[in-house]
């Protein structure tokens, strides 16, 4: 027996998709977005040196194969990538129609979406009244504020104040289908956030919106910081997918960071979360505690959150940077038969026009599956190879590539 640490680096896209044109951030299509290599090209051109500096520096990453599942995905080298690749990668395309985190992380467990996601318009408002109704309703508000389009660092400024003043909650949207609900932790109160989100979520759900996220914050006017207390409220997959087909065969399933809410915790047997650098931490323990045959399913959130719908290169590069880093400990604690999985979920390319996701194909970089280069894959394939690895039947369209 053995385990698998599936590890998706969130937002870590590697360009190529061969549908980027139907995606958008705003009015332009993600045609040509690459996370990765507009990160390695802005860094190797000095232009990302807030807090680090130089050409991108990931030697972890790059010899399980990094550089070369640039090259494959897009046909483009990424500078400073150029290792002959130790571990064994491939390119990873998705087919749900949603570049959003729950398509991304249900195809990689072997599951694309069966409908179309629904987005609420870029409108003010933008909900339907009835769905305002009904947060007023369970919030015991008045009325609602943002009711817009708008990123979540944004709107707390923009509303924060007004949120105090009034103890109405602040209500907003993106280009995903979610209904993010952002509240002030002490002066609103973080468990009456977080059971608004819970309470609405259902309504939501039936009309295809796929999350409802409570995003707490803290602090004063002019210094309001979100906190990791966020929760996403997510639509449960409608079939199982590989944290169930491995918990049914009377496996482990460990999830780390928001591993949980995306799946509705379907599967799931227990879940760490914390801050990103938490995460790795608990990662780390996993690898010298999971027994025999655990499933260990992890997402770094930071990269997405904090820098990719930013905008912020070298914030980017930096936890790429520290990522990496961290990387090359956790190899050295890998048991023999144990295989680690890093990918990601879609792309959200810093250097992009926007603040959303954009549309890409992504890495599977593997330490403990032999060397060379697999080529193409689909994201379901990761959820079958994984099956594989850990002796589970699995079910649907995916392959191994093991
Ligand atoms: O701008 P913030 O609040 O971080 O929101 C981002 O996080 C949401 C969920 O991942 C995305 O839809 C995007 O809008
Ligand atoms: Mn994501
Ligand atoms: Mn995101």
């Amino acid at each position: 027996m053995s385990r698998a640490f599936l590890v998706v680096m969130d937002s870590v896209g590697i360009g190529g998709a061969p549908d980027a044109d139907r995606f958008f951030n705003a009015t332009v299509p993600d045609t040509g977005a690459n996370t990765l290599l507009h990160i390695a090209q802005a860094c190797a051109a000095g232009q990302a040196e807030e807090g680090r500096s130089g050409p991108l520096h990931l030697p972890t990453l790059d010899a399980l194969g990094l550089g070369r599942a640039v090259q494959l995905a897009s046909g483009k080298a990424p500078p400073n990538l150029t290792a002959t690749p130790t571990g064994r990668w491939a390119a990873a395309t998705e087919v749900s129609h949603g570049k959003d985190t729950p398509s991304g992380h249900w195809e990689l467990a072997g599951l694309p979406v069966p409908w179309d996601w629904t987005y609420l318009p870029d409108t003010v408002p933008s909900f339907p009244d009835d769905i305002t109704q009904r947060i007023c309703e369970l919030a015991g508000t008045d009325g609602i504020l943002g009711n817009c389009h708008s990123n979540g660092v944004r709107v707390i400024e923009t509303f924060g104040a007004e949120h105090l003043r009034t103890g109405q909650p602040i209500c907003y949207t993106s280009a995903d289908s979610v209904l993010q609900i952002a509240a002030h932790e002490e002066a609103f109160g973080l468990e009456r956030l977080l059971k608004l989100c819970q309470d609405l979520a259902p309504m939501c759900h039936e009309r295809c919106i796929g999350r409802v996220i409570a995003r707490p914050f803290v602090g004063q006017d002019g210094s309001f910081e979100r906190t990791t207390n966020r929760r996403d409220y997510a639509i449960a997959p409608p079939e199982p997918v590989l944290t169930n087909w491995v918990q049914d065969a009377g496996q482990a399933v460990i999830g780390i960071g928001k591993i949980g809410d995306i799946f509705s915790i379907a599967g799931i047997d227990t879940v760490h979360k914390g801050s990103d650098a938490q995460l790795m931490g608990h990662l780390a323990h996993q690898i010298d505690t999971a027994p025999d045959g655990a499933l260990i399913f992890a997402n770094f959130v930071e990269f997405d959150s904090k820098y990719g719908h930013r905008r912020d290169v070298s914030g980017y590069a930096r936890a790429l940077e520290w990522f990496d880093a961290e990387l090359s400990k956790l190899l050295r604690r890998l048991k023999p038969d144990d295989l680690l999985l890093i990918t990601a979920d879609h792309g959200n390319d810093p250097t992009w026009t926007g603040t959303d996701h954009t549309r890409e194909r992504v890495p599977v970089l593997m330490a403990g599956a032999g060397t060379g280069e697999i080529g193409h894959v689909g994201f379901v394939d990761v959820a079958a190879s994984v099956a594989k690895h850990l002796g589970v039947a699995a079910r649907g369209s995916g392959r191994s590539f093991l």
